[in-house]
């Protein structure tokens, strides 16, 4: 699906395809368009020709960074209205995830931690049974073993429901870096990258003037961005071949120079 939006001095204009079974990422610094995309894709605000894209919101389960229920509630009393609002509501999956991540069901919202309503939001989203879920920084707020057990979630999750896509934008890139198998990068409204194979790129270090830089794609000093990994393992035993990160690609495909 292609998407066009422009405000004031900002363009967005992506294509985004979202498969059944796989979890996309959607990464990109801030103001890159990430939520501007992910409202166009829920049909919550219309595009440059005035078109609201139609989408089944029972099939469509969105955590937001920022929303969570009033906090004077609390799990069971939200529990109630979960049951109430959607039919695909999962209540024992829900009373199950609720004791995996040791939640309180009788504490108002309001003395829940950061944490703590992340992992609720998570839990609620997956307990809905949609199709899609959009995962807007799901993991923002989370400590390194908080993250772990979510991400841990989401994996289940997609072992369970093989049918599902996940769109999920996270600025902590080493979260999606195990968990996604297709990954969109942003950058002022367009898709600068799209890829499903991360292992194939790599940062050329020591370089001299005998290494072919036919497959090299950025430079940035010294260091070459290349996605022929094994090209260079294979013909050059001496050259420096680092792994390159989400972050790296992100850096590199932003502010390197083109070869
Ligand atoms: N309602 C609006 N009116 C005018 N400009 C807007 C509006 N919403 C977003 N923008 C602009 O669109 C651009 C993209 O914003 P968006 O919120 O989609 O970025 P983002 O990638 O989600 O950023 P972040 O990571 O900070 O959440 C920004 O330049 C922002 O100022």
């Amino acid at each position: 699906m292609r998407f066009v939006k422009t405000y004031n001095d900002f363009k967005l204009d992506c294509k985004l395809e979202l498969k059944p079974g796989t979890i996309t990422a959607l990464i990109g610094r801030n103001g890159s368009g990430k939520t501007t995309l992910f409202k166009l894709y829920l049909g919550l605000i219309e595009d440059d020709d005035k078109h609201t894209n139609q989408v089944n919101k029972e099939e469509i389960g969105v955590v937001w960074n920022d929303s969570s229920f009033s906090l004077v509630l609390n799990v069971l009393e939200i529990k109630k209205i979960l049951m109430y609002s959607y039919t695909h509501f999962d209540c024992d999956y829900f009373d199950s995830m609720i004791s995996r991540f040791e939640l309180d069901p009788k504490k108002p919202l309001k003395e829940y931690s950061t944490g703590m309503l992340s992992k609720l939001k998570i839990i609620i989203v997956t307990s809905l049974h949609a199709k899609i879920l959009l995962l807007d920084e799901p993991t923002s707020g989370l400590d390194v073993i908080a993250r772990n057990e979510v991400l841990d979630l989401l994996r289940d999750y997609m072992e369970q429901n093989e049918e599902v896509s996940i769109l999920i934008s996270s600025h902590i890139a080493s979260d999606l870096e195990g968990l996604c198998d297709e990954f969109y990068f942003v950058e002022k409204g367009k898709i600068i990258l799209q890829e499903q194979d991360l292992e194939s790129y790599a940062l050329l270090k020591g370089v001299d003037e005998t290494v072919d830089l036919s497959y090299a794609l950025k430079r940035i000093g010294t260091t070459y961005l290349t996605n022929e990994r094994q090209f260079y393992v294979e013909n050059y035993p001496n050259l420096v071949i680092e792994k390159a990160h989400i972050d790296d690609l992100m850096e590199y495909m932003i502010k390197g120079e083109t070869i």
